[in-house]
């Protein structure tokens, strides 16, 4: 099975490296960069939980030829339209598009783009950070999940892709109720990204105060009742122990997602996560003051780094 992993950068970095220990059919695609032509050179370096250093030969490429069974989105939110539109004409109509990323909406953006393929969601417990060119930190050992295509063949691609997956050490599991999986992640991601990106912490040391705990009660507890108007039912008190548990035992060291963009001076993932949420409470009529600080202060930041005082 040929693998394409478009987008170079942390996970698509981890993702590829680790596929690319269980078969040489997986290619990574990005823009050029300093970190792609580091990998180019030399290989990907990851280091593990222990410190313990890996270096994998792989290949970024910038030109796409038509056989890639399987396509794996690891591009942030706002980049996968323009990204997978340029590239559109270079798949087939039989490739298995897969997207993991975070926050709300990405399969929605796939399907406008590739009305005809096969395409799936699913969430990463998985985390990692790009520390220098070449280099990523692997600091996040949760379980993947991924949905059920409806299409036969897609199907055992993607049994094939898990199995692949899980042979790397990634453990992905498939999932029935992928609603269910996309939004038990996002509460994850509303309160970590958002308050590492804010506090320029790492994920566990959110939980360090009283005060830090309880914001990531507050953000949660809103999304809650989004998420109940939109169908989904969880069990407040459940979600928060076990975001907090994963907080302390499979992330803890992870620079979050968002905090490497505010660090980088980049743009956030912030509308398709608390943003998204802020606007589903305007759609339900429900109030979601946390989230729309939230939103409104990572845009703020967003739109004056040239202007930041040290
Ligand atoms: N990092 C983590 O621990 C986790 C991340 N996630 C999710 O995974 C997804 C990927 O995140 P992550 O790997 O951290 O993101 P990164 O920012 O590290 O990587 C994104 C990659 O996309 C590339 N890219 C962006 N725009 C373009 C473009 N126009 N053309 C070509 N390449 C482009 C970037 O290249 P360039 O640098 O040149 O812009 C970069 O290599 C996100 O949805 C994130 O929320 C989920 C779980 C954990
Ligand atoms: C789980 C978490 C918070 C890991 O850092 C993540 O998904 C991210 O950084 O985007």
């Amino acid at each position: 099975m040929k693998i394409l992993v478009v987008g170079a950068g942390a996970m698509g970095s981890l993702f590829a490296g680790r596929l690319k220990s269980q078969t040489s059919e997986v290619f990574l695609y990005n823009r050029e960069n300093p970190h792609v032509e580091k990998i180019n050179q030399c290989g990907l370096t990851i280091i593990e939980q222990d410190n313990k250093k890996t270096v994998i030969p792989l290949t970024v490429v910038q030109e796409i030829s038509k056989d890639y069974d399987l396509v794996l989105v690891m591009l942030k939110t706002h980049a996968t339209k323009t990204v997978l539109t340029q590239l559109k004409d270079s798949f087939s109509s039989q490739t298995l598009f897969v997207t993991m990323q975070n926050g709300l909406g990405n399969l929605e953006i796939l399907a406008e783009i590739f009305p005809n393929n096969p395409l799936v969601a699913g969430t990463m417990g998985s985390g990692a950070s790009v520390e220098s060119d070449g280099r990523i930190l692997h600091r996040g050992f949760g379980t993947n999940f991924i949905g059920q295509p409806t299409d036969k063949r897609a199907q055992e691609k993607l049994a094939d892709f898990v199995e692949l997956l899980n042979h790397s050490g990634l453990a992905t599991e498939l999932a029935d109720d992928v609603q269910a999986v996309i939004w038990n992640k996002l509460f994850v991601n509303l309160a970590y990204n958002s308050l590492t990106a804010l506090t320029r912490l790492r994920n566990g040391d959110i939980l360090n105060t009283i005060d830090g705990q309880n914001l990531l009660r507050s953000i949660i507890t809103e999304a809650i009742e989004i998420a109940e108007a939109e169908g989904v039912h969880v069990d407040l008190e459940k979600i928060i122990a076990k975001c907090i548990k994963m907080g302390q035992e499979q992330f803890p060291a992870n620079k979050s997602s968002m905090l490497m963009d505010i660090l980088h001076k980049r743009k956030t993932e912030i509308d398709a996560i608390n943003g998204a949420v802020a606007n589903l409470g305007k759609k339900h009529g429900i109030l979601t003051p946390y989230n729309d600080m939230i939103t409104g202060i990572i845009k703020v930041i967003e739109a004056n780094y040239s202007k930041q005082v040290d």
